[in-house]
């Protein structure tokens, strides 16, 4: 297992599905120019993902060839499809930037950090569950998706006081902001907004 230097940083989104966590992520990344670890699914892409953007995308024969080869930190299981993040684009990818952020559900957050302990931060995203139902049906999402994701809503909202940092995603712009801010004058020191 790679081990975290002092000044590497490993930021968390977590939250209820469908809050907004990786719609703040990456925009807050893109801001702050920090780069996404980004998991292995054998779930088939929705419209308007992308393969190397949102997920590496693999099959069910891919995915369980690199389990057999201990790649994965760790594996779940969500509706008969497999999720992981591999520890050597963790490694490689810490080493070239320094501080990197990854979007999992509650049990992947609590397993990085029992793995990397203070190195980890986890940012919790949250809204209330009419917010999430309206974007999830704006999106277009379908109603096995939908009651999947509303059935583990107080299992991940649960997980909000365990996190360093919490935000409500109501207005989009505020919660990039507020956020942004926060891991500038937290932990990035690069001053790359102006506060006033
Ligand atoms: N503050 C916001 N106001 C309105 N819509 C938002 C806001 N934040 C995110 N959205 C929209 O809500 C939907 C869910 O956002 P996003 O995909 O980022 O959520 P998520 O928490 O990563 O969940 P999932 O894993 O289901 O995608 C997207 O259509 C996104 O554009
Ligand atoms: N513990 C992990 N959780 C992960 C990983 N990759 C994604 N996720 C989370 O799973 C659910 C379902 O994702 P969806 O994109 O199919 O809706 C969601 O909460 C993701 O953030 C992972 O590698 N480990």
């Amino acid at each position: 297992m790679y081990e975290l230097k002092d000044k590497e940083l490993i930021f968390v989104f977590t939250g209820p599905n469908g809050a907004g966590r990786r719609t703040v992520a990456q925009m807050s990344g893109s801001t702050l120019g920090i780069k996404q670890v980004l998991s292995y699914t054998t779930r088939a892409p929705r419209p308007a993902e992308l393969d190397g953007q949102d997920y590496h995308f693999v099959t069910m024969e891919e995915f369980k060839a690199a389990e057999e080869r201990n790649e994965f930190i760790e594996v779940i299981e969500l509706a008969g499809n497999r999720y992981g993040i591999k520890e050597q684009d963790v490694a490689d990818m810490v080493q070239k930037y320094g501080t990197v952020y990854l979007v999992l559900n509650r049990h992947g957050a609590e397993t990085l950090k029992e793995l990397y302990g203070e190195r980890i931060v986890r940012i919790f995203i949250y809204a209330d569950r009419d917010t999430i139902l309206k974007r999830e049906q704006e999106r277009g999402d379908t109603q096995e998706l939908i009651d999947r994701n509303m059935s583990q809503y107080d299992i991940e909202l649960d997980y909000k006081d365990q996190c360093e940092h919490v935000f409500e995603n109501l207005d989009l712009a505020h919660t990039v902001f507020d956020l942004t801010k926060a891991l500038d004058e937290n932990y990035l020191h690069r001053k790359l907004l102006d506060l006033d």
